[in-house]
C-alpha cells in the first residue's frame, strides 16, 4: 500500500495488530503522544489508533513508531461509505488463526489430561516412558499454539516493555521447563497415589497439563473475544454494505448512463428502479413509490415519496420508479455520517476505563515482582521446591488484567451495532452515564410529538371581501420563512392566488412569528399575545392561532392543526411506566399545547415559552434537583437540546441536532426514546457490572493465589474464564 502525505492537520485512521491486551493499546496511545505534531487515540476493541498528524508529519512515522514497539500499523483506505477493506479482512484472518491453534492446543490437551488419570487408576497400564508421551503432547501446544503470546512477550522484551502476554509466556515457559526438569531428573508424581495427586500434589508434579491448559484457556479468551469484536464490527460493515455500487444517472438527452456511486456530485440526476437502493441523499424531481427505510431506522411501515419529498442514500425503493437529484454525496451523506457516529461511539472511552488502561501498563511489572516475592516468601518459611514453583505460577497466570481490559469497550461495541440496527446512536460514552441517572424527559411540541405537518383549519377575517388579499399578503410573507406554521400558511395561500408578490425587509420573530412589507403594507404574523379580536369567534381549544396585521390592524385569524405522531402516546406511557417525569415545552399557546399534553399524557405541560424561554426552563428543572432528557427535532431547539443533561433529536439529520444531541433517533416513531434511555442504561450497567466483576476478581485472586490456595491450573481457567465472562456479559446486550 502507498502512503500518502497527508494534506492538513486531519484524523488518520489506522489499522493496528499484534495487540493482546488493553495495556498494548495504552502503550501505543503514550508513544505515539510523544511524537511531536501527533495526537492518537486507540481503541483495543476496534483495534484502531485515529491519528490527528500535523502537515509536516508523514503517516510513515506512524507506521515506523508503532512497529518498533513490536505492533503493526497499517493506514486505512476508508472507502468512501466509511467501510474499511482492510479491517474487514484482518479481522477475519485473526479468528480463523486463532481457531487453528485453539483446535490443536484443545485436541491435544485432552490426552494429556487424561492420561495420567488412566495411568492412575489402571496400574498394568503403566509404562515407563509414560511422561515424555505427555511431554511429546505438550510440545506443539506450548509452542506453536502459544506462539502469538511468545511472539508478543519477546517484542516486548526486546523494548523493555512488558504486557499480559509476558506474564502468560512467562508462566507457560516456567511450567515447561519444570517440567523437563522434572523428568530428566525423575522426580515424577506417583500415579499409584490417586488421580488427584497428579494435579495437585505439590512434591514434584507435572506442570506440562498447566502450561496446555493455560495456553487452551488464553486462546479460548482471545478467540471469543476476537469474534465479539468481529460481530459487533458486523453491524458497522453491514451499514457500510447499505451504499450503492453503482448508480444510473439521467444524461440530459434523456438517455441513462450506469456510472460508479462514488462518482457521483451534487446537483447530478439519477434514476431509482422499485427494488433499487437509492444511491445517495437526494430530493424526489418525479415519479413515486414506496420507500424502505428499515434497514437504516428499523421502521418497518415503508414511507410514501413523492416529487418534493427528500430520500436517503441507503433506502430502498420499493414500489415505483423515481427521478432523485443529488443533494449530498460521499462523506457528506446521512449514511456516512451515521458510520461516523458509530465509530466514534465505539472509540469513546469511560473515564474509569482510562484509569483502568493506566494501572494495566504498571501492573504487569508489579505481578512479576509479586510472583518472585511469593516465591521468596514459600521459600523462607520452608515450603518445598514444589510449594514455592506452583505459589509463583499461580501468580503470574492468574494476575492477567484483560478482563479489565475489555469491560468498557466489548459493551460499547455491542451497543453501538446494536443501536444502529434499530435507528439509535449514542454519541459517546458519556451519555450512556447520563442516561444512567435521568428522571426527567422534556418534549418538544411541533415536529416531535406532532408529524409537524400543519394544516390551515380556518381563516377568520375582519372583513369577508378582503379574504384573498389576505391570503396572498400572508403567503408572501411566510414563503420565506421555514416554520411549520409558515408552511401550512403558504400551502393555503397557494390554493387560492397564484402568485405571491414581492417582499420586503422580511424578519423573522422568533418563537412569535413573522413580518414583512409587501406592496407596501406592513405585514405581521404572529402569534395572538392579547385576547382575539371581537370578530373572530372562539377557537378550537387545540388550534394554533396566527393574528395577521396589515399596517397594525388585524385582519385576519388562522387556526391551524397539527397531528399527534400516534407513536407519542405509547411511548409516553412507557417512559412514565418506568418512573420518569415527562414535560410537554411548547411555544404555542397554553391551551393547543395542554390540548396536545391531555392527548399524549404527560405529567406537565409548560407552554408560551420563547426560544431562549425554553433553555430557562430546562435550566429550571435542573435547579430543581432534576435530570434532565430533552426531547426535540433538532430544528430549532438546538440550544435546548444542548442544555438538558441528556439531548435526543429524532427524526434525524439535520447538522444542527448531529452537533447539539447526544443521543440521534433516525427512526421517527417515538418508541425510539425509551428504547434508547433502555439501551443505554443497559450498556451503562453491563459496563459496571463488568469493571467490578473484573477488578475484584483480580484484588481477590492475586492473595488466593500467593498463598498457595490456587493451583495453577485453576488459576488458569479463571484468568480465562473471567474474560469470557466479561465479553458473553457484553453481549448479551444484543438481545
Ligand atoms: N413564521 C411564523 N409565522 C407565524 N407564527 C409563527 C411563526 N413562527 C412562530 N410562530 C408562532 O410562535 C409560536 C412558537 O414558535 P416556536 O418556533 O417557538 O415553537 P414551535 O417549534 O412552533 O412549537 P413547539 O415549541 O411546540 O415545538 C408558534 O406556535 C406560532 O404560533
Amino acid at each position: 500500500m502507498t502512503v500518502a502525505a497527508p494534506r492538513e492537520d486531519q484524523a488518520e485512521d489506522f489499522l493496528l495488530t499484534g495487540m493482546t491486551c488493553a495495556a498494548c493499546a495504552s502503550r501505543i496511545e503514550r508513544r505515539l503522544n510523544k511524537v511531536d505534531g501527533v495526537i492518537a487515540q486507540v481503541n483495543y476493541a476496534t483495534e484502531r489508533a485515529t491519528v490527528t498528524l500535523r502537515p509536516d508529519v508523514e503517516r510513515s512515522t506512524v507506521v515506523e513508531v508503532v512497529a518498533k514497539l513490536g505492533y503493526g500499523a497499517t493506514p486505512l483506505s476508508v472507502r468512501d461509505d466509511g467501510s474499511v477493506p482492510e479491517a474487514e479482512a484482518a479481522r477475519d484472518d485473526r479468528v480463523a488463526d486463532l481457531w487453528r491453534r485453539l483446535v490443536v492446543a484443545a485436541v491435544l490437551f485432552i490426552p494429556m489430561v487424561d492420561l495420567p488419570l488412566v495411568l492412575s487408576v489402571l496400574p498394568e497400564a503403566r509404562f515407563p516412558g509414560w511422561a515424555w508421551v505427555v511431554a511429546a503432547l505438550a510440545a506443539p501446544v506450548v509452542v506453536w499454539s502459544a506462539w502469538p503470546l511468545h511472539r508478543a512477550a519477546f517484542i516486548n522484551a526486546r523494548h523493555g516493555a512488558s504486557s499480559m502476554d509476558t506474564l502468560i509466556s512467562l508462566g507457560i515457559i516456567a511450567a515447561t521447563v519444570w517440567s523437563l526438569g522434572s523428568i530428566l531428573t525423575g522426580h515424577l508424581p506417583d500415579p499409584s497415589a490417586g488421580a488427584l495427586s497428579v494435579f495437585l500434589d505439590p512434591v514434584g508434579p507435572l506442570y506440562l497439563e498447566v502450561a496446555a491448559a493455560v495456553t487452551t484457556f488464553v486462546l479460548a479468551g482471545r478467540y471469543v473475544e476476537a469474534r465479539a469484536k468481529r460481530s459487533a464490527g458486523d453491524a458497522l460493515a453491514s451499514l457500510a454494505a447499505l451504499a450503492a455500487r453503482d448508480v444510473a444517472v439521467l444524461l440530459p438527452d434523456g438517455t441513462e448512463a450506469r456510472i460508479p456511486a462514488s462518482a457521483l456530485a451534487v446537483g447530478t440526476r439519477f434514476v431509482v428502479r422499485p427494488g433499487e437502493k437509492v444511491a445517495t441523499d437526494g430530493t424526489v424531481e418525479s415519479g413515486a413509490s414506496a420507500v424502505d427505510r428499515s434497514m437504516l431506522t428499523g421502521e418497518t411501515v415503508p414511507v410514501e415519496v413523492a416529487a418534493g419529498d427528500t430520500v436517503t442514500g441507503g433506502t430502498v425503493a420499493v414500489s415505483g420508479r423515481l427521478v432523485v437529484t443529488a443533494t449530498a454525496v460521499g462523506g457528506a451523506t446521512q449514511l456516512a455520517g451515521m458510520i461516523r457516529l458509530v465509530e466514534s461511539a465505539q472509540a469513546s472511552k469511560a473515564s474509569v476505563q482510562r484509569l483502568v488502561d493506566r494501572i494495566s501498563s504498571v501492573f504487569v511489572p508489579i505481578v512479576i515482582a509479586l510472583s518472585v516475592l511469593t516465591a521468596l516468601g514459600w521459600w523462607a518459611v520452608g515450603g518445598t521446591a514444589g510449594d514455592v514453583f506452583s505459589a509463583a505460577l499461580a501468580v503470574l497466570v492468574i494476575a492477567c488484567p484483560c478482563a479489565l481490559g475489555l469491560a468498557t469497550p466489548t459493551a460499547m461495541l455491542v451497543a453501538s451495532g446494536r443501536g444502529a440496527r434499530e435507528g439509535i446512536f449514542l454519541k459517546s460514552h458519556q451519555a450512556l452515564e447520563t442516561s444512567r441517572v435521568v428522571d426527567t424527559v422534556v418534549f418538544d411540541k411541533t415536529g416531535t410529538v406532532t408529524t409537524g405537518a400543519m394544516s390551515v383549519r380556518a381563516v377568520h377575517l375582519a372583513s369577508l371581501d378582503s379574504r384573498r388579499r389576505v391570503l396572498t399578503l400572508a403567503g408572501a410573507v411566510e414563503d420565506a420563512s421555514e416554520h411549520a406554521v409558515a408552511r401550512a400558511i403558504v400551502a393555503c395561500a397557494r390554493a387560492e392566488a397564484d402568485e405571491f408578490p414581492a417582499v420586503e425587509g422580511f424578519g423573522a420573530l422568533p418563537g412569535l412569528g413573522a413580518r414583512g412589507v409587501v406592496d407596501g403594507v406592513e405585514v405581521r404574523l404572529e402569534k395572538p399575545l392579547r385576547d382575539l379580536p371581537a370578530w373572530a369567534p372562539e377557537p378550537a381549544a387545540d388550534s394554533t392561532l396566527v393574528v395577521v396585521s396589515l399596517d397594525g390592524d388585524p385582519a385576519a385569524v388562522y387556526e391551524l392543526a397539527d397531528e399527534v405522531k400516534p407513536s407519542a402516546a405509547p411511548a409516553i406511557a412507557r417512559l412514565r411506566a418506568a418512573g420518569l417525569r415527562t414535560v410537554l415545552l411548547s411555544g404555542d399557546r397554553a391551551e393547543a399545547a395542554s390540548a396536545v399534553g391531555a392527548a399524549v399524557g404527560v405529567d406537565e405541560v409548560i407552554a408560551d415559552v420563547l426560544p431562549a424561554g425554553k433553555v430557562e426552563a430546562l435550566e429550571a428543572l435542573r435547579s430543581g434537583g432534576r435530570r434532565v432528557a430533552m426531547v426535540g427535532d433538532g430544528i430549532n431547539d438546538g440550544p435546548a437540546l444542548a442544555a438538558a443533561d441528556l439531548g435526543l433529536a429524532v427524526g434525524a439529520g439535520t447538522d444542527v441536532a448531529l452537533d447539539a444531541a447526544d443521543v440521534i433517533l433516525v427512526r421517527d416513531d417515538l418508541n425510539a426514546v425509551p428504547d434508547a434511555l433502555d439501551l443505554a442504561k443497559r450498556t451503562a450497567t453491563t459496563i459496571r457490572r463488568n469493571l467490578v466483576w473484573a477488578f475484584g476478581y483480580n484484588v481477590a485472586a492475586i492473595p488466593l493465589a500467593a498463598l498457595g490456595l490456587l493451583s495453577p491450573l485453576i488459576a488458569g481457567l479463571t484468568m480465562a474464564l473471567s474474560s469470557v465472562l466479561v465479553v458473553s456479559s457484553s453481549v448479551r446486550l444484543r438481545n
